[in-house]
């Protein structure tokens, strides 16, 4: 079943126009890796599905009704869940508290730990730490939990690599697997392309604002796609 699905977008800043035409849908515990060169836009799409940035033509489909005008709240409260670049995490207050300010209505903070946890076991001991003391790895932790405890259907996830070695972005994938079997969405943002391509069931290739490529990224080599589809070394 789709969840999230932009029909013909086309968005951008003011006068200046960054998404042309762009279609993308994700269903039911689907994973679409979104790869391109700087610029090419990938953050605009994300913010464009949140709600954001508002098209100037094309539609944004949230659960099967139209949310092209619904306010990013309103997204929020039909289950998507942004993850900015730079992780969006309040670094003064402690784990708990991030994961408190996240606890849906009815919901407790004893079942928000919990849910948080047991997707990120190494949490637990760092519930009372200052989460700016933390380590990268684990601050990018903690905003994926923040996410998971809202219930979501819909992870949009920009950059989640970013500035973290090699074996802290295998844990993190791993936990991302295990999001995603759980049915949850995800539309991540990447820029290790060899990396994403295993991860994701579909690509989608962002070329100057238009999607050059979409389709499963089994059937994508990380060369060609640098090469041909990103123009990357042009
Ligand atoms: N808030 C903004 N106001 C005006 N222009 C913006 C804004 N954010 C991004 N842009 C411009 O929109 C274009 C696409 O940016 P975007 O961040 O979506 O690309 P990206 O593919 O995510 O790139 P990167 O990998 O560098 O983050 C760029 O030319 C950028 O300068």
């Amino acid at each position: 079943m789709t969840i999230l699905a932009l029909d013909g977008v086309t968005a951008g800043y003011g006068t200046t126009t960054v998404l042309r035409d762009v279609s993308l849908s994700v269903g039911t515990g689907q994973i679409v890796a979104v790869l391109g060169a700087n610029g090419a836009g990938k953050s605009t799409l994300l913010r464009t599905a949140a709600g954001t940035v508002v098209p100037s033509a094309g539609r944004v489909r949230l659960d099967g009704a139209d949310a092209t005008r619904h306010p990013p709240y309103r997204r929020a409260r039909r289950g998507l869940c942004l993850i900015p670049e730079g992780r969006g995490i309040f670094r003064g207050l402690t784990v708990e508290e991030n994961l408190r300010l996240q606890i849906p209505r009815g919901a407790s903070l004893g079942e928000a730990v919990e849910r948080a946890v047991a997707v990120f076991p190494a949490l637990r001991e760092r519930l009372k730490t200052t989460a700016g003391t933390l380590s990268g790895g684990q601050q990018q932790m903690v905003a994926l939990a923040r996410a998971c405890v809202t219930d979501p259907k819909v992870l949009l996830i920009d950059e989640v690599s970013m500035g973290l070695a090699p074996i802290v972005v295998d844990e993190i994938f791993a936990a991302l697997r295990g999001i995603a079997a759980t049915g949850v969405a995800m539309v991540l943002v990447e820029q290790y392309v060899g990396r994403a391509l295993e991860f994701a069931d579909t690509a989608v290739l962002l070329r100057k604002g238009r999607v050059s490529y979409e389709g499963p990224s089994a059937e994508l080599d990380e060369r060609v796609v640098l090469r041909d589809y990103l123009g990357v070394g042009e």
